[in-house]
């Protein structure tokens, strides 16, 4: 337990949630080649706790390698990644997320023939048990505790009143939703999110923007996001980071991203954002 007297008090806050400005998260000459190309070029970023952070680019500038390696799906071929200053590179998939990385919108990441609160249960069980086995003498509590994780999950994405719906019998938007919900399930300290609007109607978009606004607000969370909608981009970052061909071009505040003149040349062709 925590002894942080100004440590937050909701379940879904980590003790150490109250240091922002803190550097969360930080990539050191981050190299990904896949055979000749080179997809990730010499990237070093840091995103800082409470921090929204987009990484924009054109087709092909790296952004999905980038999240990629961040979550340990791809092996870089040089460079260090930190997360709590510690080096994660080494790392399995599955020790990444229970240091606190979770990445939503993961194919398949729903399970259809389950109901929503099931779905949102095996989540919250991952999340408990995760890497520490399974304890039979905690075995009622934790029980306890993945119930009501489950439910608070399901409460913050707004999908508590369609718990007993089959989840493949959700609309596409709340489909979307709860892949955020097994995200947060996890108690990330970091989200990561590769283009969390992509095939949603325009009303679906600002659901899901407003729900990513929510959730940064209720649970104080940092993330980074990848993202092609400049709307969404501009109105919820605190920080753009700007790829082209792997590489950093550009980074700073949405204004600062949307007069630099090199961005608008190579990400748009010259087209003012
Ligand atoms: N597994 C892979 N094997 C070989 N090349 C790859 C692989 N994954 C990505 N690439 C290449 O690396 C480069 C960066 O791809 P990446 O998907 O990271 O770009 P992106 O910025 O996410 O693009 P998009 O916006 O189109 O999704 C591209 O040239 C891509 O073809």
């Amino acid at each position: 337990m925590s002894s942080d007297p100004d440590a937050p008090s909701d379940a879904t806050s980590t003790p150490d949630a109250s240091r922002s400005g803190e550097t969360l998260l930080e990539t050191r000459g981050l190299v990904k080649e896949f055979g000749g190309l080179v997809a990730t070029d010499d990237v070093s970023i840091d995103v800082k706790r409470g921090e929204r952070v987009s990484i924009i680019g054109p087709n092909g500038a790296g952004k999905s390698t980038l999240i990629n390696l961040i979550t340990r799906r791809l092996e870089p071929t040089r460079g260090d990644i930190l997360f709590k200053g510690e080096s994660i590179v080494q790392m399995e998939p599955h020790q990444v997320v229970q240091r606190g990385i979770s990445k939503s919108f993961q194919t398949a990441s729903i399970f259809p023939d389950l109901t929503v609160m099931e779905n949102a249960q095996i989540a919250a069980l991952a999340a408990e048990h995760g890497e520490f086995g399974f304890n039979f003498l905690t075995h009622r509590d934790k029980l306890t505790d993945v119930h009501e994780l489950a439910e608070d999950t399901l409460e913050a994405v707004g999908l508590l009143d369609r718990a007993h719906n089959d989840a493949e019998d959700l609309p596409y938007g709340d489909k979307r939703r709860l892949e955020i919900g097994i995200a947060l399930a996890a108690e990330p300290d970091l989200l990561l999110m590769d283009e969390p609007t992509a095939g949603m109607s325009p009303e679906e978009t600002q659901a899901t923007v407003d729900l990513i606004e929510e959730v940064k607000e209720e649970m104080g969370l940092t993330f980074v996001l990848v993202e092609h909608d400049m709307e969404i981009v501009f109105s919820i970052s605190d920080r753009i980071v700007v790829l082209n061909r792997g590489g950093v071009i550009a980074e700073g505040t949405p204004e600062e991203i949307r007069g630099d003149p090199a961005v608008q040349e190579a990400y748009l062709g010259g087209v003012e954002l």
